[in-house]
């Protein structure tokens, strides 16, 4: 049936690419609904016809396109504002994110060329891991062909954020809604640092509750890879995540003040050359970076831990790229 042409509604072009995914699937849907967001392009290689057809009956403004495989990833992405990478290999019990490194590493790599050619200027959300290693190895191919721009490239760690709510809110029995704990460093074990010194509203945990909170933050991760026994990692509260993250990004790309989030971003917080921080967004994507605030001795402590894993991994990307 020929249809009318629909009237060009304001918005934000979306990509999200492994759509077909754990991640993938929930987030697209999470996308869909949201009302900045016009056009919502789902990329994978195996399965978008069929994702693609279910999530665009939904009554909500975006309009909705699938492409499937290498050959329309060039499509997927030309014009895209925001390109949300949830594609690669999940973990399985006793594995780390590392592991995944030798798989995702060659996935982001190829979906970054695309981006570079394709849509230079779109803000990228990288939720592939190890995240640690896969945003400078997105960076290196950006600067290989002359894109790279590092207010546009953020690992998302939005995940560890959630969790910290969580835990936190549930030790002090509040409301999670109503709780901000920053995480700083990265996203993989010692990396993923709380400052829990910094918990608003501002409040004082024992060293117990300290010990307790740090831990299970950290490896919020592999509790959920234990629980799901083979089946893959976090998919839900991932999807929700990102989309909360997406969603920030889309504010400031219209220009709303005052948005501010945790990222794994290009930095100068620390020596090194990537870590996670607060950060406020705007039209630009990053357009400012902030310090970390006063550390107490065992944030200090674990500061000095994370950054040391960190260097690894960060060199680990690079060199991928450059070899
Ligand atoms: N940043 C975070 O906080 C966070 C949280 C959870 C999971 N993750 C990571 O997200 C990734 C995806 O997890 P998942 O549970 O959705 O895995 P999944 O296996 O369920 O889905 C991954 C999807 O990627 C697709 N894919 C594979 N190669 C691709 C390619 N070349 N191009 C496009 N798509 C491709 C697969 O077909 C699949 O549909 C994993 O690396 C996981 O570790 C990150
Ligand atoms: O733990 C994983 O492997 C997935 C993700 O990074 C998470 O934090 O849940």
């Amino acid at each position: 049936m020929d249809c009318r042409a629909k009237g060009g509604s304001p918005g934000f072009k979306v990509a999200v690419l492994g759509a077909a995914g754990g991640i993938g699937q929930p987030l697209a849907m999470l996308m869909k609904i949201n009302p900045l967001v016009s056009v919502l392009h789902l990329y994978d290689v195996v399965n978008t016809p069929g994702v693609t057809a279910d999530i665009s009956h939904m009554d909500t403004n975006a309009v909705v396109r699938g492409f499937l495989g290498q050959q329309q990833l060039e499509d997927a992405l030309t014009g895209m504002d925001i390109v949300i990478i949830p594609a690669g290999v999940p973990r399985k019990p006793g594995m780390t994110r590392d592991d995944l490194f030798n798989i995702n590493a060659g996935i982001v790599k190829t979906l970054c060329e695309g981006i570079a050619k394709c849509c230079p200027k779109a803000i990228v959300n990288l939720i592939s891991n190890p995240v640690n290693s896969t945003v400078p190895i997105a960076a290196e191919v950006f600067k290989k062909v002359g894109t790279y721009d590092p207010k546009r490239l953020l690992g998302v760690t939005m995940l560890d954020v959630v969790r910290a709510n969580t835990f936190v809110a549930e030790v002090l029995g509040l409301d999670p809604r109503e709780v901000d704990v920053p995480v700083v460093g990265g996203h993989a074990g010692v990396t993923i640092l709380p400052l829990l010194s910094q918990v608003k509203p501002s409040c004082s945990l024992t060293p117990t509750e300290i010990d307790y909170l740090t831990d299970r933050i950290q490896n919020g991760g592999t509790e959920v890879v234990e629980a799901k026994t083979g089946a893959g990692s976090a998919t839900l509260s991932m999807a929700y995540a990102a989309a909360k993250f997406a969603d920030a990004c889309l504010r400031g790309l219209r220009g709303d003040a005052g948005v501010i989030e945790c990222a794994y971003v290009a930095s100068t917080v620390t020596e090194l050359p990537f870590f996670a921080s607060k950060v406020r967004l705007g039209r630009a994507g990053i357009e400012e970076i902030y310090s970390l605030g006063p550390l107490n001795e065992y944030e200090r402590a674990g500061l000095e831990k994370a950054k040391k894993e960190l260097a690894g991994s960060i060199q680990k990307g690079v060199s991928f790229v450059r070899k």
